[in-house]
């Protein structure tokens, strides 16, 4: 088997008494989507900035793609894409020219230049907006050509903080396609998120953060199983309702959470058909990421 193409072993990151990263133990296979999800404040953030060695960690050891960080962070740096979480395009350069200067500064051959800066921009589908300016660009545009810039020297390991974050839904299902083309090529990609249906979509593993620990890893499908069951169902109804419902389910032994006016009964395929009689018509539905997050940390994502 080849070695992970990330690990981090008992990973710490101290500012004064903040521990933004507080004991991280975490291993991405190669070819594999991973996702980091957690609330902000996890420590998403600040474990993708050791990874590219942009802060170095307080203790513990990191590896890159076989590379020891942040003794070896430039060779690393040259064999990953980044794409941060904040917009940094040149306003005042082209697409192209964007895309151009990374593949100057990522060493891609000269003579391999044009040819890499083109399949950038058929990745972005920003062919036939080449010659516009950043600064001229939508937002999802911008986002897109964000995402290529970091994948012009043809990576095997893609870093994407936070990439569909403040972008309106169809941008973000243009940019799941994105992501989800670059796995299906074979990158490995990490992509630290807050939006479960993003980790859910795209993940094929995921560790769940909370106080800069990973609390919860795994294929979505197996934390599913593990600590949310396959099925909640959801009641609505005033509160002494909803308290009601709780008491009656807890006493079953059963988890409960609340999501906003309703109460989800987790593990909802053992609820016992007199407990479901007493309950009256809930709204059954798929048991998802949230749910185990919720089950973890008694905490709601977003
Ligand atoms: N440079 C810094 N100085 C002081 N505290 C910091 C610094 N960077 C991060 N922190 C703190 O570390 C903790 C983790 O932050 P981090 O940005 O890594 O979380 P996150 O999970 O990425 O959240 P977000 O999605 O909001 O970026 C937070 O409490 C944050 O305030």
């Amino acid at each position: 088997m080849s070695p992970p193409a990330i690990r981090l072993s008992r990973v710490e990151k101290h500012y004064g008494d903040v521990h933004a990263v507080a004991g991280l133990d975490l291993e991405v296979a190669e070819g594999v989507c991973f996702g980091l999800l957690g609330p902000n404040g996890a420590g998403k953030s600040t474990t993708m900035r050791m990874l590219t060695g942009q802060t170095h960690p307080t203790a513990g050891s990191i590896e890159v793609l076989g590379l020891p960080v942040p003794r070896e962070s430039k060779r690393a740096r040259a064999l990953m894409g980044v794409v941060p979480q904040k917009d940094n395009l040149d306003e005042e350069l082209t697409a192209e020219q964007n895309l151009e200067v990374f593949a100057y500064l990522y060493r891609v051959p000269a003579r391999e230049r044009a040819a890499a800066v083109d399949r950038a921009l058929a990745l972005a589908q920003l062919t036939d907006r080449r010659a516009t300016k950043a600064d001229k660009l939508s937002g999802g545009m911008r986002r897109r050509l964000l995402i290529a810039r970091g994948l012009v020297h043809r990576p095997r390991l893609v870093l994407l903080d936070e990439p569909t974050v403040g972008l309106d839904p169809q941008v973000r299902q243009e940019l799941w396609s994105l992501i989800d083309g670059l796995r299906a090529e074979g990158v490995t990609v990490l992509m630290s998120t807050h939006y479960i249906e993003e980790a859910e979509r795209l993940a094929d593993e995921v560790a769940v953060m909370s106080y800069g620990r990973v609390i919860a890893a795994g294929p979505p499908a197996d934390l599913l199983s593990a600590h949310a069951g396959e099925r909640a169902v959801e009641y609505y109804g005033p509160p002494p309702r909803l308290a009601e419902i709780e008491q009656l389910v807890h006493a079953a032994g059963l988890p409960t959470r609340r999501t906003g006016p309703s109460v989800s009964v987790l593990r909802a395929e053992s609820m016992p058909a007199e407990l479901a009689d007493k309950l009256g018509d809930g709204v059954p539905r798929a048991a998802n990421l949230e749910d185990v997050f919720v089950a973890l940390t008694g905490e709601v994502v977003a």
